[in-house]
């Protein structure tokens, strides 16, 4: 029996996640928070005929509690989204002091479970939660989950696109470092099956990918950044942790963890100037990462300057994640 949570429930990635979860047969038990609207939600979905147990927690009466006790996986799009103009790093400020209080709910709570963090910024937002569960002393590296995905999503979409696939599911692009601008580095070089990009063609596609949330952010224009795509990539991530889980084999999918915690992880921290967070492909197993792979060193010359950029860029947003909780923690 498989418990999910999805904190930030009620909003614009959370309705269409919870939505996609409801539908999943992975998926036996499904509570819903957020600090307005989850017992609407959870109304909503509980009509759908699919066998997942739905149910809605706000704040009072304990409902962070009761929505996590108990569950395997929690995936986090709790916080606030960008307007034009914005950086990711810009929403630190308020979505730091949301996904440390929720990430305090899962270690008293759910400490053993999958954690998914979306909220932004990711590269920020993840090492406070690992700081959060470390000072709960129930850290566990292979069960934290930076989710790229959506990074991953718009490589495969947008390189279809200019090589003439129909179907962009059928190209596997590794995206690695982290997520925000140029931190996010597509190694188109290793797609598989090998693609013929137009060399006038790579720069521009390139800046696509590390800036299509941008793309969205400015065509929404104040209404918020990208939603049902990053559903779409949350829930193909949340999937693939619970069929692993499952005990199906040979799943990997790149997502932004905490190296020196993972087996395989050293090798790229290595590579990485020491950099303890970033996002490789991960090969899942029962208990959540079971092997970071390297796909660096096999990186092409303009790679290699790609990479550059993204960990000195990466460098300053993970001490931030840290020292927030470091300067905090006496409150945890
Ligand atoms: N990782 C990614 O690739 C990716 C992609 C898109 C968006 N995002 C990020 O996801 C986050 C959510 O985006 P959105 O478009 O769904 O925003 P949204 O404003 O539509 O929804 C956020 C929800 O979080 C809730 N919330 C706020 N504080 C909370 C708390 N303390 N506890 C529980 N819930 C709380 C809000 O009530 C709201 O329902 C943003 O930070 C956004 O930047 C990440
Ligand atoms: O761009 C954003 O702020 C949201 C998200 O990180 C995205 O990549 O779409």
């Amino acid at each position: 029996m498989v418990k999910a949570a999805v904190l930030g429930a009620a909003g614009g990635i959370g309705q269409p996640l919870s939505l996609l979860l409801k539908t999943c047969s992975l998926v036996h038990e499904l509570a819903l928070y957020d600090v307005v609207n989850t017992p609407g939600v959870a109304a909503d979905l509980s009509h759908i005929a699919t066998p997942a147990v739905t149910t809605g927690y706000l704040p009072a009466d304990d409902g962070l509690q009761k929505a996590l006790e108990g569950c395997d996986i929690v995936v986090i799009p709790a916080g606030l989204p960008r307007k034009p103009g914005m950086t990711r790093d810009e929403l630190f400020n308020k979505n730091a002091g949301i996904v440390s209080a929720l990430i305090t709910g899962v270690a008293k709570w759910c400490p053993k479970a999958y954690v998914l963090i979306i909220s932004n910024p990711v590269n920020s937002t993840v090492p406070i939660a690992a700081e959060v569960l470390k000072a709960h002393k129930v850290f566990d590296a292979r069960k934290l989950f930076g989710v790229t995905s959506l990074d991953v999503v718009r490589a495969s979409t947008f390189t279809a696109e200019i090589v003439g696939e129909k179907d962009p599911r059928k190209l596997t692009i590794p995206v690695v470092g982290g997520h925000s601008g140029d931190t996010i580095v597509p190694l188109l070089s290793q797609t598989t099956p090998p693609v013929s990009i137009p060399e006038d063609k790579v720069a521009g596609l390139v800046n696509r990918i590390q800036f299509g949330g941008d793309e969205v952010v400015k065509a929404k224009d104040g209404a918020g950044s990208a939603t049902l795509s990053m559903a779409f990539a949350g829930y193909r991530f949340a999937e693939a942790v619970l069929k692993a889980h499952s005990g199906e084999t040979g799943i990997v999918e790149p997502t932004f963890i905490y190296l020196p915690g993972v087996p395989g992880g050293a090798e790229v921290l290595k590579q990485v100037g020491g950099l303890e967070y970033f996002a490789v492909p991960v090969e899942l197993g029962p208990g959540g990462a079971v092997k970071a792979t390297n796909p660096l060193i096999a990186a092409s010359e303009a790679e290699k300057k790609l990479l550059e950029v993204a960990i000195a860029g990466l460098k300053g947003n993970i001490a931030k994640g840290v020292e927030f909780v470091q300067a905090s923690s006496a409150k945890l």
